[in-house]
């Protein structure tokens, strides 16, 4: 068997709130999976399990308490938890991508743009990340009209479509999606789905939480189900 792309051991988190007199919120102890390539895997539990909670200590924007997070970058493997910012940002624009519920909107900069911008950064000449930018777009049919505006006045699904076009135009061995699908009619859905399928045979390794069960069971190998880590919190 091949190694994992991503490797997740004995992760325990408790949020303290320290403006509720430090009042302690365990959310998970214990978590523990692996995830290879070409695979999708859902998070599963009910509201509060702490499915977002562990998507965002595998990207690195909430710290863990204890454990490891071991993500594969090339031939080096890096611990999330332990890694230092600058390695963060660094394995963040290599080997982990991350398509969240929202869009970041960069004031000034045209959706086009906004789309095209990690693959400019991956060394791609401008014209060609521009255009899959636009065969992208036009795939997820975003109107032609839109493309050269800025999306901070887009509907809540354009906007969303822009995300999910930015954070799949590059190839990332390791994709986390927090609801891609969750502002898009039944067609967009789909092409979602489409588009998902294709990084799966691309052979990357995706984790995402899936609250649409359509969605979920076209794309996903297995569920993880995030109560068994509550229980032990
Ligand atoms: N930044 C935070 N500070 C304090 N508590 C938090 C924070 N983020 C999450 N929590 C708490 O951790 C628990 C798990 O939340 P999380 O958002 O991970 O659940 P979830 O399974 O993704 O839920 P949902 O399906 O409703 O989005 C909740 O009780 C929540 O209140």
């Amino acid at each position: 068997m091949s190694e994992p792309i991503l490797e997740v051991s004995g992760v325990a988190k408790t949020f303290v709130l320290h403006l509720r007199g430090g009042a302690r919120l365990p959310v998970v102890s214990g978590a523990g999976f692996e995830l290879f390539a070409g695979e999708c895997v859902a998070l599963g539990g009910p509201s509060g399990a702490g499915k977002s909670s562990l998507l965002k200590m595998v990207y690195g924007n909430y710290r863990v308490d204890q454990g490891a997070i071991l993500v594969r970058d090339g031939d080096e493997t890096v611990d999330v938890a332990h890694a230092a910012p600058r390695r963060l940002i660094r394995l963040r624009e290599t080997a982990m991508g991350y398509v969240s519920q929202f869009l970041r909107v960069i004031p000034r900069v045209s959706a086009l743009d906004v789309v095209a911008e990690p693959l400019i950064h991956d060394g791609v000449d401008r014209e060609e990340a521009l255009a899959k930018a636009r065969a992208l777009l036009a795939r997820l049919n975003l109107p032609e009209r839109l493309w050269s505006l800025p999306p901070a006045t887009f509907s809540g699904g354009e906007q969303q479509r822009v995300n999910i076009a930015r954070g799949l135009i590059a190839h990332r061995p390791l994709l986390l999606m927090d609801e891609p699908t969750a502002s898009l009619d039944a067609a967009n859905r789909a092409v979602v789905i489409g588009l998902i399928e294709e990084k799966k045979r691309a052979g990357v390794a995706i984790l995402g939480i899936f609250h649409d069960a359509e969605v979920r069971e076209a794309v996903c190998d297995r569920i993880i189900d995030v109560t068994e880590f509550a229980k032990a919190a």
